[in-house]
């Protein structure tokens, strides 16, 4: 893990798990502007695979524009984005069909049957009808919503709703995984049910994870932590690292000058 700003090189970051595959995803010396607005900052980390790594930054932090440059909806103007090893500007297919997401807003049709919202999305990514058929079933059992394959979108809970986007995101095996917010609106209960079964995908899937939050109770001690603050990498560790004994709400306060 690497990062260019002071305060992150200080702490040392975990190791990826595989030395001989490229990183799940490597960011390095990304920077973006809105008009005079710096969203991004020479931003640089890496994420091994099999690794959940939390993105963890407060509201306007730059998360989201973060994941609009990983996943092209805007192009990055400066530094590297790899994804498994594919160069996101040079070779944006190769790196987006690596890559699996479940946006900040909701994005199911609530009109379509659970079935049909992940037939038109395994069609968007090329994958034939009867392979189709085969996959959509294993990611519904994935995510335990295979009872629920024949219900319209709109009559599932929030909660549902997420696991459905869990389950389009890996219709097509991803390596990469991207979490906007994605208990964004959850209950306690779905929080926690989202985040286990996003955890048990590392182990089942052998999918890497980045999840953007700012909800301190969903990072685990081994969890690697990125901190982005102002749109600048503040710490790159695992979170115990971070917490360093203490608690982690605090580590986080002092190094962002106490904004949450
Ligand atoms: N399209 C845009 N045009 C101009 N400014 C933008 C745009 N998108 C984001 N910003 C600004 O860039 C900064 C980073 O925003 P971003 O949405 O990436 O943060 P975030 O960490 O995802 O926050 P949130 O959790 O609230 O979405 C903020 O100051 C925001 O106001």
């Amino acid at each position: 893990m690497s990062s260019s700003s002071g305060a992150a090189a200080a702490i040392a970051a975990p190791a990826a798990r595989s030395a001989d595959l490229p990183p799940a995803l490597e960011v390095r010396a990304v920077s973006h502007r809105f008009g005079a607005l710096q969203a991004l900052k020479d931003v640089s980390f890496q994420i091994g695979r099999g690794e959940f790594c939390t993105l963890l930054g407060v509201n306007g932090a730059g998360k989201t524009t973060l994941f609009s440059l990983i996943t092209r909806l805007y192009t990055s103007t400066s530094g590297y984005i790899g994804v498994a090893g594919h160069d996101a500007r040079r070779a944006p297919r190769e790196a987006l069909s690596r890559i699996g997401v479940v946006f900040q807003s909701r994005a199911l049709d609530g009109d379509l049957t659970l079935t049909q919202n992940l037939q038109y999305h395994a069609a968007l990514h090329g994958i034939s009808r009867p392979k189709a058929r085969i996959r959509i079933g294993e990611v519904l059992e994935l995510v335990g919503l295979s009872d629920k394959a024949g219900a319209r979108a709109s009559t599932l809970s929030g909660g549902q709703q997420r696991r459905a986007e869990v389950a389009r995101a890996l219709l097509h095996r991803p390596e990469l995984l991207l979490l906007d917010e994605a208990t964004a609106g959850l209950d306690l209960r779905a929080r926690a049910d989202l985040l286990s079964l996003v955890r048990r995908l590392i182990a089942s899937e052998g999918v890497s994870t980045l999840w953007a939050t700012h909800i301190f109770e969903e990072i685990a001690p081994q969890d690697h932590i990125v901190v982005l603050h102002k749109g600048a990498v503040l710490a790159d560790a695992s979170a115990a690292a971070l917490a360093a004994g203490g608690d982690l709400g605090e580590a986080f306060l002092s190094l962002t000058g106490g904004a949450r």
